[in-house]
C-alpha cells in the first residue's frame, strides 16, 4: 500500500515538474525580445545597376553641348507607323474635369490689363516685383506671400499666343522655403540603394541573348533570333542591324567558343552603341554673365505622367545636398496638383518653389521663377513644364513661348527631356516631337525599373543625337542616377 501510495507521489512529481518546465519555456518564447534583431538580408529591387560616380553637374552659360550628328531618317524604319505628331497626348491623370478647350479666356476688365497683354509691353514693369524675400533652405518657414489677384496672365492656356509673344504679366506666389525636413543622403549611399534595380530588363534581354551567343557557332536561325531579342527589346532595326553586324564580326574575328568570351564581345558592342561624345553632365551649375553670378536654367519637359515633376525634385535634392541653392518653378499649371507636388518636393529638399494660380500661363511663372532665382543669387533654377502634347502647334506655343520668355533674363543652359522607358516605341515618338520643338540637351529615362524594355535607351540617343544623362529608378526620392553606358549595360546582361 505505502509501496503504491510512493509510486502516486513520485508520478505526480514527475508530471509537476513537466508542466513547470513547458510553461517556462512558453513564456520565454513569448517574451519580448530587445536584442538587436538578426540583419534582414536586403534583396535588391532588381538587376545590377550600379553607376560608378553621383551626378555630374557641369556649370551653364554659353558652351552647349555638342548636338551631335543627326541620325539620317532612311535609316528610321522602326519608327514606320508610329504615333503622330499629337498622338500621344494623354488627359493629365487628375483633371479628367478639366481640358485645355474648357477654360475660358476673361475678357480684360481694364485698360491696364489690357495693356498687360500687349505683346510690346514688358509685362514685368507694368507689376510689382514679387517680394524679394530671399528664400535660403535655413531660413525659417514665414507666411507665404499674400496670392495676388488673377490678372492678364490667367488662362494664356486657352489661347495660343501670336508671335511675337506676349510678356508674362505674372501672379505667381514667392512661396517661402521651409526647413528641409528630409536628410538628403550622400551620393555614395544613394547609389548604393540603387544597385540592382533592373532586374526585369536584365532577365529577358541578357540571359536570351547570352545563351544564344554562347553556343557557339551561330547559324541563320538564331542570329534571326538574335536579331529578334534586340527588337523585343525596342532597340529598334537600326540599331539591331548595326549591333548584329558588329557581333557577326566581332564574334567571327575574335574566334570566340565560350560563353564568357561571347558575354564579353556583348558587352563592348552594346556599350560601343551607347557611347557618345556629347557631355552626360548636367549643366545646373551657376556661371558667371556680365560680371555677375547667373543662376543656371534648367527646363524640364516631357509629356504627362513621364516623370517631370519626379524628376525635377528629385535633381533639386541632389543639387541642394551638394550645396547648391535652388528655385523651383511650377509651370506644370495644367495639372492642378503638379505644383503642389513640386512644393512639397521643395519643401523636403530645401528649394523655394515659385507657382502660379492653376491654369495660369506656365511662361508667366517660369519668368518669376527665374526672376527669384536671379533675385536671390541662387544657383539653378529648375523648372517643371507641363506636357500637353494635344498638338505639336499647342506644345511649340507653350514650350517654345516658356522658353523664349525665359530667355529675356537669362539663358536656358539645360532642357531636360523626361521619356518614360516603359512606353517603348511611343517614348521614341514623343522625343521626336519634343526634339523639333525646342533643342533638347539630355535626356531623362524614367521608370526604368519597370521595364524589361531598357533599349530603348539605344534608340532614343542614336536617333535625338542628344545624350541619356540622367536615369530615374524607382519612385523614391533618391532613385535618380547618373546614365553610364558600362553600368546599364551590364545591368541588362546581369
Ligand atoms: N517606378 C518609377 N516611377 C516613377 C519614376 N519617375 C516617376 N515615377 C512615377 O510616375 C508618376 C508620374 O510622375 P510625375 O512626376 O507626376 O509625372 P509628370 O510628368 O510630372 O506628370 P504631369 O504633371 O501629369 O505632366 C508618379 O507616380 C511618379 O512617382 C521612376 O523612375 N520609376
Amino acid at each position: 500500500m505505502s509501496s503504491t501510495w510512493f509510486w502516486i507521489v513520485i508520478a505526480a512529481v514527475v508530471v509537476l515538474v513537466a508542466v513547470l518546465v513547458s510553461g517556462l519555456l512558453i513564456a520565454r518564447r513569448r517574451r519580448i525580445s530587445i536584442a538587436e534583431p538578426r540583419e534582414v538580408e536586403q534583396k535588391p529591387k532588381g538587376g545590377g545597376y550600379a553607376a560608378s560616380g553621383g551626378i555630374t553637374f557641369a556649370p551653364g552659360g554659353e558652351a552647349r553641348p555638342d548636338p551631335g550628328e543627326a541620325h539620317p531618317v532612311v535609316d528610321r524604319p522602326e519608327v514606320d507607323g508610329q504615333p503622330g505628331v499629337g498622338d500621344d497626348a494623354a488627359v493629365p491623370r487628375d483633371s479628367g474635369q478639366r481640358s485645355v478647350r474648357d477654360v475660358a479666356l476673361p475678357e480684360p476688365e481694364s485698360a491696364e490689363e489690357a495693356e498687360a497683354e500687349t505683346p510690346a509691353k514688358p509685362a514685368t514693369s507694368a507689376k510689382p516685383a514679387a517680394p524679394a524675400k530671399p528664400a535660403t533652405p535655413a531660413e525659417p518657414a514665414t507666411p507665404a506671400a499674400p496670392a495676388a489677384p488673377d490678372s492678364a496672365s490667367t488662362p494664356a492656356t486657352s489661347a495660343p499666343p501670336a508671335e511675337p509673344v506676349a510678356e508674362p504679366a505674372p501672379e505667381p506666389v514667392a512661396e517661402p522655403a521651409p526647413e528641409p525636413v528630409d536628410e538628403i543622403d550622400p551620393a555614395i549611399g544613394r547609389l548604393e540603394r540603387l544597385r540592382g534595380r533592373l532586374s526585369k530588363s536584365r532577365s529577358m534581354f541578357g540571359q536570351s541573348l547570352l545563351g544564344l551567343l554562347g553556343g557557339g557557332d551561330l547559324d541563320e536561325d538564331s542570329w534571326q533570333d538574335v536579331e529578334d531579342t534586340l527588337l523585343l527589346a525596342d532597340l529598334g532595326a537600326a540599331t539591331t542591324t548595326q549591333i548584329v553586324e558588329r557581333l557577326r564580326d566581332e564574334l567571327g574575328r575574335r574566334a570566340v567558343r565560350s560563353s564568357d568570351e561571347a558575354r564579353e564581345v556583348l558587352r563592348e558592342v552594346l556599350t560601343a552603341a551607347l557611347s557618345t561624345d556629347s557631355e552626360r553632365s548636367v549643366r545646373a551649375l551657376p556661371h558667371e554673365a556680365d560680371g555677375r553670378k547667373q543662376p543656371a536654367v534648367v527646363l524640364v519637359a516631357g509629356v504627362n505622367g513621364t516623370g517631370k515633376t519626379t524628376t525635377t525634385g528629385k535633381l533639386a535634392r541632389v543639387l541642394v545636398a551638394q550645396g547648391a541653392t535652388v528655385v523651383l518653378g511650377a509651370a506644370d499649371t495644367f495639372r492642378a496638383a503638379a505644383a503642389d507636388q513640386l512644393q512639397t518636393w521643395g519643401e523636403r529638399a530645401g528649394a523655394s518653389v515659385v507657382r502660379g494660380k492653376e491654369g495660369a500661363d506656365p511662361a508667366a511663372v517660369a519668368f518669376d521663377a527665374v526672376k527669384q532665382g536671379i533675385t536671390e543669387s541662387v544657383d539653378a533654377v529648375l523648372v517643371d513644364t507641363a506636357g500637353r502634347l494635344h498638338t505639336k502647334t499647342g506644345l511649340m506655343d507653350e514650350l517654345g513661348k516658356v522658353k523664349r520668355v525665359v530667355e529675356k533674363q537669362a539663358k536656358v543652359d539645360e532642357v531636360l527631356l523626361v521619356l518614360d522607358a516603359t512606353t517603348g516605341q511611343n517614348g521614341l515618338a514623343q522625343a521626336r516631337v519634343f526634339a523639333e520643338v525646342i533643342d533638347v540637351t539630355g535626356i531623362v529615362l524614367t521608370k526604368l525599373d519597370g521595364t524589361a524594355k531598357g533599349g530603348i535607351v539605344f534608340q532614343v540617343q542614336r536617333e535625338l543625337g542628344v545624350p541619356v544623362k540622367l536615369v530615374g529608378l524607382g519612385e523614391g526620392p533618391d532613385d535618380l542616377a547618373p546614365f553610364e553606358p558600362g553600368a546599364f549595360v551590364d545591368a541588362l546582361l546581369g
